[in-house]
């Protein structure tokens, strides 16, 4: 018989000061790493810990595969909202947000049809194929076009553009907004930890976030919708998609903005830093880059640029990205919050109100689940059918699970190896004069999504 959650305890945690709470945890240097405190104060309080930053609500975190089914899972419909932090609310921008609406939404069952329908189903997959080949050779040609000169790269080679399923026009101008939007928007910012300061907006990000996104939806609207209705043109894409609900009335233009908007500013940066990762972590382990790029030279023999179906015979391709994603996931902190009473979770009570945040960083590198943790062990995914993204292993979820888990993982997971793949095959990469691999530096920093905290540099050279 199910125990009352009135008779559980509530979770143990930090006892927080007055007013601060526990916010000191995460001030300083260490704003950019909520990830790693909460996998430290975990080691103390164990799997399921609560703590109160500031004043923005009770928050509970979750370190432990168990704990993560029981929370993704079993919990999945008490889970339906997500922590919308102020910026987000700049524009209304979260009341029509697929990230921000609760799952009960109708707006976001929408959504996540039309993502489902043209992001998972096998014949909108096959049907994007090409575009996926032509990004990826695009990407490699212009890799090769820098061999052995100029300014070392890797970082800022992808852009969010690139990987996500559609183009814009004008890339600079484009870029320049998404940067503008993203450092605002990425910040800590006090409102969060202290809400009753939020219509003050102290450090003014909402109101610089609000005119960076009246100038992006601006964009979208001129450069995107504008210039698709005027050509006239059907390529079949999510764009082409939302424009049919929209005239049968079914999405307001403005639903279709802010659509296309979170695709850009949030999806796109996923699959791209998964590709910096990935580089920078077989550039400290040159051992492994040989690996890869010697199953690229077995497999596709004199042929120039990799295509998706080559993927298939790429296993230790796969196994590095599944690595990467393990060590460094783009999304390391799952962030929902209960929406109904009589909530229980590792034998704890979670009232309703709650932040929940499920911490896959420190899923992934539980000792007590994966052997050498901390190391870069593309080895360990190969013929393991049990860590798969859709598997029953809750120590392996970086495209999270349940109702929410990332609608893209099909596409990414055919797009993120085809993108790695693109710039390994044929091309030796060399760190910058007087750097070994032991000095690339791996510290990340948590912003939108996980990023390296310094960026990354290495020469290309091509080897046709
Ligand atoms: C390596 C690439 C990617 C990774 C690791 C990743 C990971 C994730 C994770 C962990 C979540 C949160 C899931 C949860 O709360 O349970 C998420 C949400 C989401 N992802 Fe991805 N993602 C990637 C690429 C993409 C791509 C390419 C797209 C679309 C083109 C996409 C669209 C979304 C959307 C729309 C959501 C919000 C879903 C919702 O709240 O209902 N993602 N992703």
């Amino acid at each position: 018989m199910p125990v009352p959650t009135a008779s559980l305890p509530l979770p143990p945690g930090p006892v927080g000061l007055p007013l601060v709470g526990s916010a000191l945890h995460f001030i300083g240097p260490l704003s950019h790493s909520p990830h790693t405190v909460l996998t430290s104060l975990a080691e103390t309080y164990g799997p399921v810990m609560s703590f109160r930053p500031g004043m923005a609500g009770n928050f509970v975190a979750v370190s432990s595969p168990a704990a993560a089914r029981e929370a993704l899972i079993d919990n999945d419909a008490a889970l339906a909202a997500r922590f919308v932090p102020d910026v987000a609310r700049a524009m209304a921008h979260s009341s029509e947000s697929i990230f921000f609406l609760p799952s009960s939404s109708d707006l976001w069952r929408q959504h996540r049809a039309t993502l489902a329908a043209h992001l998972s189903a096998a014949r909108s997959l096959d049907a994007t194929r090409r575009v996926r080949d032509r990004r990826a050779r695009g990407l490699a040609e212009s890799v090769r076009a820098r061999s052995g000169g100029g300014a070392p790269v890797v970082s800022g080679i992808l852009f969010s553009e690139d990987v996500a399923d559609v183009r814009v026009q004008g890339g600079q101008l484009f870029r320049d907004l998404m940067v503008a939007v993203l450092e605002d928007w990425t910040r800590p910012n006090v409102s969060d930890a202290f809400p009753f300061l939020a219509p003050m907006d102290l450090f003014g990000s909402r109101r610089r976030v609000s005119r960076g996104l009246t100038k992006l939806y601006k964009f979208f609207e001129d450069e995107f919708i504008e210039r698709r209705l005027d050509s006239g043109d059907n390529r079949g894409d999510l764009l082409d998609v939302l424009l049919e609900r929209h005239a049968k009335s079914d999405l307001t233009r403005s639903e279709i903005t802010k659509f296309f908007t979170d695709m850009f500013l949030a999806t796109g940066n996923t699959s791209r830093i998964t590709v910096e990762w990935a580089m920078a972590l077989l550039l400290k382990h040159p051992d492994k880059m040989k690996e890869a790029q010697a199953e690229l030279a077995a497999s596709l023999g004199s042929k120039d640029f990799v295509e998706e179906n080559d993927l298939d015979k790429l296993p230790y391709l796969h196994a590095v990205v599944k690595e990467t994603l393990r060590l460094q996931p783009p999304a390391p902190l799952l962030p929902r919050q209960v929406v109904v009473d009589g909530m229980s979770l590792g034998g704890f009570s979670v009232p309703i109100g709650t932040y929940v945040l499920v911490n896959l960083w420190a899923i992934g590198r539980d000792s007590t689940v994966w052997p050498q943790h901390e190391e870069f062990v593309p080895e360990r995914f190969l013929g393991n059918q049990a860590a798969d993204f859709r598997g029953l292993d809750f120590a392996y979820k970086p495209f999270g699970a349940g109702r929410r888990m990332c609608p893209g993982l099909d596409f990414a997971s055919r797009l993120v190896p085809l993108l790695l793949a693109s710039i390994l095959h044929k091309i030796e990469w060399r760190l910058p004069a007087g750097m070994a691999p032991e000095d690339v530096d791996l510290k990340d920093r948590y912003s939108m999504v996980l990023e390296l905290a310094k960026p990354l540099h290495a020469v290309p050279m091509f080897k046709p």
